[in-house]
């Protein structure tokens, strides 16, 4: 048993499947999951010492790479101050600034501790300010595990089989509303039905959750068009796209304003951090100015203030985004080439710094839920493995997306694609 295997069978005994979170548990790729103790650049370490170039990040957070210089002084610069006092800091007001510098559309904004927690009270504000009850989300996406919010979801309840998760009574579940993402005609539809009763709708801007499944076009426009026609809050969950498909989200990358945005992962720089903001006549509605109640204890806390803010200050300088676009494209081509030279089918998805890959004959782009669910599950695990023994750390999901950081250097990319060369011709 290596050090890794010794601390699962360890932390099975005392934490749910030995894991915080239940995608970690490596039940989308069987096997045990690595423990990590360490992480530094685009490297992380495991239990055993042994290094993986890694493509998670965090499941996004880590764009800067691990360990940034800038992001740990920070954070101990102001840890010297004392680490939360539940009161009103200036840091918070320098935060959101900066956020709403690089995403104007949050004229007003939250922070809270998880993207969960972003996209829970995002809709609880999209219900109290329009008095309707039921929500509008598509199959295969996942906004957290709020109740409204696991229904038909993606990520984790995906990859576990549970997308309707035991435990929300179906008097709540009923007023979600899921249709298929990428299926204007599906949206129309139900708007057509249930019209005025719909407080929102929350869309993955690239969907994330169910692998990586960009936006055909005109979706995005459609959703605006329709939340317009009908008065529905149109909700953006960048938690996963936000600074990460461009420095000011998806939202910039497609041009298209929606009235709230969910933000998490990256904007914490590593800590938790979530939030959600939007049109001031919106969030006018949230306490302790408006009538929906919505808080949190460590809530704008200082420490995790300092590095999200460190985190974006640096992402704001020169162009990072070109660089990571232009590696993920050459990463993704890469892996698309070395595919092809071993005889594999493979499709590739990327946006920004974020990509996924499936194994299927499908020629077109895989642009749904369906076409995701019927690719080749148990080849994505032989390969994830082949990678990991390669010293690569990919998402260890089917339906998850892999992430780059500015740590992801031609070389390091050179070396990841040598190593799926090998893999491709195991399969
Ligand atoms: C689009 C989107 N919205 C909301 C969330 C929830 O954020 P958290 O509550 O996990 O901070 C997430 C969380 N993403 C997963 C990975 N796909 C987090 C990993 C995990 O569950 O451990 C998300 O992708």
């Amino acid at each position: 048993m290596n050090k890794s295997e010794q601390l699962f069978t360890q932390a099975q005994k005392i934490i749910p499947g030995g894991v915080n979170s239940p995608v970690r548990a490596f039940n989308g790729v069987g096997g045990n999951p690595c423990f990590i103790k360490r992480a530094e650049g685009v490297y992380i370490y495991d239990a055993d010492d042994k290094a993986y170039i890694d493509y998670v990040g965090s499941w996004g957070p880590m764009i800067l790479g691990h360990n940034h210089p800038a992001i740990l002084q920070a954070v101990m610069n102001t840890a010297q101050n004392g680490l939360s006092f539940g009161a009103p800091t200036e840091l918070e007001i320098t935060m959101a600034e900066k956020v709403r510098e690089l995403v104007p559309s949050m004229e007003s904004l939250r922070m809270v501790s998880s993207g969960t927690e972003a996209t829970m009270s995002a809709i609880r504000l999209a219900r109290g300010y329009t008095g309707r009850d039921k929500i509008l989300k598509f199959e295969g996406c996942y906004h957290g595990h709020a109740d409204s919010l696991l229904v038909k979801a993606g990520s984790g309840a995906l990859t576990m089989g549970v997308p309707n998760s035991p435990g929300i009574p179906a008097d709540f579940a009923k007023h979600t509303l899921t249709v298929s993402y990428n299926n204007l005609d599906e949206v129309k539809e139900i708007f057509a039905k249930y019209a005025e009763e719909i407080a929102c709708i929350i869309v993955e801007p690239v969907a994330g959750n169910m692998n990586c499944i960009p936006p055909v076009a005109g979706f995005l426009e459609g959703l605006r068009e329709v939340c317009n026609q009908y008065g529905s809050v149109l909700i953006f969950d960048e938690v996963m796209t936000g600074f990460r498909v461009a420095l000011g989200g998806a939202q910039a990358h497609y041009n298209i304003k929606p009235d709230l945005t969910t933000l998490g992962k990256v904007i914490g720089g590593g800590m938790p951090v979530g939030a959600f903001g939007g049109k001031q006549e919106i969030m006018d509605y949230i306490a302790p100015v408006g009538p929906v109640y919505q808080a949190g204890t460590l809530s704008g806390n200082p420490i995790a203030m300092a590095a999200g803010l460190a985190a974006l200050n640096e992402l704001s300088q020169g162009d990072k985004h070109e660089q990571l676009s232009a590696a993920t494209e050459k990463l993704a081509m890469g892996f698309k080439a070395a595919a092809e030279r071993n005889g594999v089918s493979l499709s590739i998805n990327y946006v920004g710094a974020m990509f996924g890959f499936f194994f299927t004959d499908e020629e077109q782009p895989i642009s749904s839920y369906q076409q995701a669910t019927e690719c080749d599950g148990e080849k994505f695990k032989q390969f994830f493995h082949l990678m990991l023994d390669e010293g690569v750390y990919l998402a260890p999901s089917a339906f998850e997306a892999s992430f780059l950081s500015t740590a992801h250097t031609d070389e390091i990319i050179e070396k990841t694609l040598a190593a799926a060369d090998k893999c491709f011709a195991q399969l």
